[in-house]
């Protein structure tokens, strides 16, 4: 099969399951795969495989990952209590996602993990969640407005920080919409970024040389900003330098 000069980047969809209405389906908001090719990478959507086998085979053609938003991480699957805010996303996205990540941290591929997916990794890899941010961390200010419209806040970019130095700045003004947070670090990440509340907004390897990042904020959205966009030029260079692939091809 002829594989691309170009960096072959693989985006979870997101899945529902069959209703009324609407049979089982995979979906992908545009923003993710534009801003890859945007970036000069060639984006494919990696629908809920489910298997190790065909999961490892579809990595086997990968340079990087980008894992998407969606909804809410089910508590009971990861043996904590159910929450009335919580929606959980379909149990076959989850699971297909937990192997994924798995797989992506064992092989150490550049992987930029946004929304709900930075709050998988970070949970797969042994940290933790706040359910719900106003109920846990009451003090905090507003992550999502109530009525489905747009909101922002401003972060605060970690001296040192892997982010800090991709953006060139440390303060930023970013799109949010989220109403859990990631409480517990896991081990061998590091905090990249915090909202001025404390709530943690971006998530890194503390391994300086393995692009592995997470955003609570959406670089992809309509609502993003030009900074936004040098996060994802960043990302695809990681991704050809890191592909056996393209540097044996280069
Ligand atoms: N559990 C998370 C979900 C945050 C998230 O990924 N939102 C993005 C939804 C839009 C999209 O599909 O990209 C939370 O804290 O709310």
């Amino acid at each position: 099969m002829k594989m691309s000069a170009r960096p072959v980047i693989g985006i979870n969809a997101d899945f529902f399951n069959a209703s009324k209405t609407y049979s089982a389906h995979a979906r992908v908001n545009a923003g993710y795969f534009d801003a890859i090719l945007h970036a000069g990478g060639l984006p494919v959507i990696i629908p809920p495989l489910g298997k190790e086998a065909d999961i490892s085979e579809m990595l086997d053609m990968l340079d990087g990952v980008l894992l998407t938003g969606g909804l809410d991480i089910d508590p009971r699957r990861n043996g904590q209590p159910a929450h009335p805010t919580v929606q959980p996303m379909a149990e076959r996205r989850e699971m297909n996602d937990k192997i994924l990540i798995q797989k992506i941290v064992e092989r150490k591929m550049p992987v930029l993990a946004i929304g709900v997916g930075m709050q998988q990794l970070n949970v797969y890899l042994g940290g933790t969640l706040f359910m719900h941010i106003p109920n846990d961390v009451p003090k905090a200010m507003p992550h999502f407005d109530a009525t489905g419209g747009p909101h922002r806040h401003i972060v605060l970019l970690e001296a040192d920080s892997k982010i800090e130095d991709l953006y060139g700045t440390n303060e930023l003004r970013v799109n949010s919409r989220h109403h859990q947070a990631v409480d517990q670090v896991a081990p061998r990440l590091r905090v990249g970024a915090r909202c001025p509340d404390g709530i943690i907004e971006s998530i890194e390897s503390i391994d300086p040389n393995w692009f592995c990042m997470g955003l609570q904020w959406h670089p992809e959205a309509d609502t993003a900003s030009a900074l936004d966009l040098q996060l994802f030029d960043c990302f695809v260079q990681s991704s050809v330098r890191s592909s056996d692939r393209l540097q044996l091809a280069a």
